[in-house]
């Protein structure tokens, strides 16, 4: 069992996913769970209600008993939030963001000294365990702790620990991923229906034929490549509908989605640093 107890700082769609995942994976008791936000208390009413984790108004948090607080308010917040927990946190407490665009080093620059840091970027598959989740440690962060964040964060889903210099395009591919799948199968059930399908169907199969690629990606030695060429006879319907993609720029279109989001990332990531030399010089 996962000996620490954790604290959310915001309720949101990322934490409450991150909050069903742990939960459901049953590894850390809900006792060790809480939930806090800034003051939507129907929010934290109907986390408390759903999961049966602790959840409690941000005035009256007792920092003293958590050992991990997960930052996942939105990225604009947070040096507002920094501010708030600098004097509050001691050195052996961790803080874990899951924002995107804000770095290690900003956040260790905005609280005291030595602080204990952790990037971390999931997705909402956390909600039923199955998120593709990256985590960068601070220059801080004992190996103890990552070894407790990889422990948590496996409540989620794959964990995969990577060189914070690649957090925009783990971002690009991961944490805005599921978007690009979902609307991939809004046009498939749009298509489906008018094949003749009714949504529902058109969504199962879509869902299902999504899934079994997965699991084929995983667990086959093919490359993508060689799978897709299994599936494509000459002159068949696979390539019929391939040709049809790329007349129409899909292979493109997939690969600017992925770096358009990895340079948002780091746009974002360079917006907190200038406001931060900004606070510096001023
Ligand atoms: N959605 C996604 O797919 C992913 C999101 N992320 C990251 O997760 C973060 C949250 O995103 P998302 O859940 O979509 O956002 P939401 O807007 O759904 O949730 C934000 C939460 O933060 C709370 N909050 C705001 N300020 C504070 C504060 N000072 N102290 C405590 N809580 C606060 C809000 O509380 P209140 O309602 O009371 O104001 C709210 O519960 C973002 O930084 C995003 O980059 C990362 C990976 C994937
Ligand atoms: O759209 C966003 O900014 C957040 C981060 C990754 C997924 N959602």
């Amino acid at each position: 069992m996962f000996n620490k107890t954790i604290a959310f700082l915001g309720a949101g769609s990322m934490a409450e996913a991150m909050i069903s995942g742990i939960v459901e994976a049953d590894t850390i008791p809900v006792n060790q769970v809480i939930v806090t936000n800034r003051s939507n208390q129907d929010r934290l009413n109907h986390i408390q209600t759903k999961y049966g984790v602790r959840t409690t108004p941000l005035q009256q948090l007792n920092y003293n008993e958590v050992d991990i607080f997960i930052l996942a308010m939105k990225p604009k917040d947070i040096d507002r939030v920094l501010e708030s927990l600098k004097d509050k946190l001691t050195a052996d407490q961790v803080l874990l963001s899951v924002l995107a665009g804000i770095s290690t080093s900003h956040m260790e620059e905005n609280m005291n000294d030595g602080q204990q840091v952790i990037r971390a970027m999931p997705n909402t598959s956390s909600m039923v365990g199955e998120s593709a989740t990256a985590i960068s440690p601070g220059q801080y962060t004992g190996i103890d702790n990552v070894v407790a964040a990889k422990e948590l964060l496996k409540c989620i889903g794959n964990v995969f620990v990577i060189d914070e210099k690649q957090m925009d395009i783990f971002t690009g591919i991961a944490g805005s991923g599921p978007a690009y799948f979902y609307y991939l199968m809004e046009h498939i059930e749009k298509a489906g229906q008018e094949g003749g399908l009714d949504r529902d169907t058109a969504r199962e199969i879509g869902a299902q034929t999504i899934l079994g690629a997965a699991r084929m990606l995983q667990e086959q030695d093919d490359t993508s490549a060689e799978l897709r060429e299994k599936v494509t006879s000459p002159n068949g319907t696979t390539a019929a509908g391939l040709d049809a993609l790329n007349e129409h720029g899909g292979g493109n279109a997939i690969a600017q989605a992925v770096k358009g989001a990895a340079a948002r990332s780091n746009e974002m990531s360079k917006a907190s640093r200038a406001k931060e030399k900004e606070l510096v010089t001023k």
